[in-house]
């Protein structure tokens, strides 16, 4: 092992006996942001890693998100739930969002019906209206910090710019901060604004972006940006109101991105409002529905047998709200407990199960199986081998519900052949896929469960295994990459440089704006299209992919790529082509980065894009990966925004898949 591996080893080593590490699933200016499983549970959860030396002079916003998650617990904030601080990293523990990114699923969705974008924006005005009633002020409102669970609840994320003025809100900040294209024009202009009054202007854009698809204010210069802004602030320029909208959106839209602070809505009004309740029947639920006063005893129980420790000194202990392995440990019991399934910890601690990897199994029975009786498979994941293990087992018996739990953490591969034998045969690593749908009318105000949405899968590919079939691999190296989880990663391979920071949001408008009309909510969007708003750009260019094929030439490709393409059958940000030389297509990628001055490299099937301003900041990473589509055995091209601007993100990806022969 080299000293740098080892470094990295040490630096991860706090997380060792607790959490299993895995996949990237993004990152910020701040650090990144992984997948791990908590292992005494077997739940997934995400890890925030933040470098302490990388950060600089940015530690106070760890401090000031690190007070913002302890102080706010609520359905629509992504919940803390545990802290780790080393001589090296901040770890911050926190609910995993498995459905990605808000701005993923409009770009997805092109842009959204009204009822739909209704559902989503009733969830960030709870958010906002419990956050604001907390005496906070988030100040980074924008898609990329809106994160969806499996069942499309809306997290939002990310309170390393908020603000907690300490005489309320009503007192004014000084300190510019966000993204400009979301940025109110009080913060523009440079004048002491109110947090509370910038987050409601940022919504109207949210909400904007949401029903359009694009942005009401952007261009590729942040200086011209600002004169957009400034413009309309003159009220010598507007923002395009297409025709799709309805009066009552537009009318809050109005409301919202009033240029007058004290004139623009509150948030109490906001929570009244015509078009927020429309076709819902009971007032918007923004109140949090945790008390932290509240322990769940039979949680407190299991957690108090498991530490040997009384009910009451554990309710003592949690109480405390330490955010530590305890405390992660409670609240995934209780997300256990909401989603139907038992209770129950292993006799084993985490260090015991670890050292004990491959102990003799002392047990049959596994626990969950009441799961595998139709009964409640919400909430279990299927690419979770842990969970997978104790879905497809045999009953339950109240007596040794510890010990089969302790098997399957001793030894997920040997109750997985077992469960394999019981399954379907499916390959090597290949996930099962599950599609939900649920029954529901009035989505926001009934309990979780009883949601009926069609889930989207995942965003991540977890068909990794090669087909006999058809493997495409670079000359040099079949190997192909494990999957998910499989062992303890104390140290994963540093992406490189993704520390840039987006420094604005890029598109043209210089379009005129459409003069209001009070067309119906839900119309088509065939006829809805509109050429003069050119930021729509994902389905679009979906539909133009298949025309890339015959452009595409073998140049510059590098043959020492060592990783094997992909399969997959999860669409979700993936672009078809109709080619079937995935080697053409990623050398077309190669080209059309490289002629748009966008420096791209390449390892194995992705290409990595990074777009910089004049200044050499780095405006914008991305990733394009190319993968074959299972069932069309068609070449795709899988989109990831690692970092930057999602609109840029968005608009540099319209055009990569464009020059590429579209
Ligand atoms: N709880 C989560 N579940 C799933 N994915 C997450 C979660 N938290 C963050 N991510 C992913 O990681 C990305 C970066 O996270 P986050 O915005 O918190 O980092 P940051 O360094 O503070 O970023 P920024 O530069 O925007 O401030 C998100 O955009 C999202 O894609």
């Amino acid at each position: 092992m080299t000293l740098s591996m080892q470094r990295r080893d040490n630096s991860y080593a706090a997380l060792e006996s607790e959490y299993i590490l895995g996949e990237e699933l993004g990152s910020g200016g701040f650090g990144k942001v992984k997948l791990a499983t908590h292992i005494l549970t077997g739940h997934k959860v995400a890890v925030k890693i933040i470098d302490k030396v990388a950060i600089g002079d940015d530690l106070p916003r760890v401090k000031t998100e690190m007070d913002a998650l302890r102080t706010l617990a609520h359905q629509n904030i992504c919940r803390l739930y545990h802290y780790i601080e080393t001589a090296e990293k901040f770890f911050i523990i926190m609910e995993y969002c498995s459905g990605g990114e808000m701005f993923d699923y409009i770009v997805k969705k092109e842009r959204l019906e009204e009822s739909e974008a209704r559902h989503f924006f009733r969830q960030i005005v709870a958010a906002i209206a419990y956050v604001h009633s907390m005496g906070f002020a988030h100040r980074d409102m924008k898609p990329e910090n809106l994160l969806l669970t499996e069942d499309l609840q809306l997290k939002l994320i990310d309170f390393g710019l908020c603000a907690k003025p300490d005489q309320g809100l009503q007192n004014h900040l000084e300190t510019c901060c966000g993204s400009p294209a979301y940025a109110a024009p009080e913060l523009i202009q440079g004048t002491a604004y109110r947090g509370n009054e910038a987050d409601i202007w940022s919504m109207g854009v949210l909400l904007y972006a949401l029903l359009c698809g694009a942005l009401p204010f952007e261009d590729e210069n942040i200086q011209q940006l600002y004169r957009k802004i400034s413009c309309f602030v003159l009220s010598i320029g507007k923002y395009e109101e297409p025709e799709w909208l309805s009066s009552a959106s537009r009318s809050l839209l109005r409301s919202m991105l009033q240029v007058e602070p004290r004139r623009r809505i509150k948030i109490e009004d906001m929570l009244i409002h015509p078009w927020i309740n429309k076709k819902y029947t009971q007032p918007l639920k923004w109140k949090t529905i945790y008390d932290k006063n509240i322990i769940d005893e039979e949680c407190a129980r299991e957690l108090a047998t498991y530490h040997r420790m009384s009910l009451d000194d554990m309710v003592t202990t949690l109480k405390k709200w330490k955010f530590d392995y305890t405390t992660a440990t409670y609240f995934l019991l209780l997300q256990q407990k909401r989603k139907g399934r038992p209770v129950i910890l292993p006799l084993l601690r985490p260090d015991d199960m670890i050292k004990n990897r491959n102990a003799a199994l002392v047990a049959s029975p596994t626990i969950h199986s009441s799961l595998d009786n139709g009964l409640e498979r919400s909430g279990i994941d299927d690419d979770n081998p842990l969970d997978t293990a104790f879905v497809f087992n045999r009953p339950f018996s109240p007596t040794d519900k510890h010990i089969s739990y302790a098997r399957a953490m001793h030894n997920g591969a040997v109750i997985m052949n077992e469960v394999r034998s019981e399954r379907p045969q499916m390959p090597p690593g290949v996930t099962p896929v599950r599609t939900r749908i649920r029954n529901v009318d009035d989505k926001e105000n009934v309990e979780p469960r009883s949601q009926t949405v069609k889930v989207r899968g995942p965003v991540k590919i977890t068909d990794e295994s090669p087909r006999p079939k058809s493997v495409y691999s670079t000359p040099r190296n079949n190997n192909h990459r494990p999957t998910v989880i499989t062992t303890v990663q104390a140290a994963t391979p540093e992406s490189a440089n993704r520390n840039g920071r987006s420094q604005s949001s890029e598109r043209e408008s210089g379009s005129t704006p459409v003069s209001p009309s009070a067309s119906g909510e839900r119309t088509p969007r065939s006829a809805t299209k509109t050429p003069r708003l050119r930021q729509r750009v994902f389905a679009s260019l979906e539909r133009k992919a298949d025309k890339v094929f015959n452009l595409l030439t073998p140049r510059r490709v590098r043959q020492d790529a060592p990783t094997v393409l992909k399969r997959t059958s999860n669409m979700v940000n993936v672009s078809v082509t109709s080619s079937t030389d995935p080697e053409l297509v990623r050398s077309e990628l190669v080209r059309v980065f490289e002629d748009k001055g966008i420096s791209c490299e390449q390892i194995g099937w992705k290409v990595s894009g990074k777009k910089k301003d004049v200044a050499g900041r780095t405006l914008l990473m991305v990733e394009m990966e190319v993968v074959m589509i299972d069932s069309l055995d068609m070449v795709g091209v899988k989109r990831k925004r690692l970092n930057g601007d999602a609109f840029l993100y968005k608009r540099v990806c319209e055009d990569v898949l464009r020059l590429a022969g579209l």
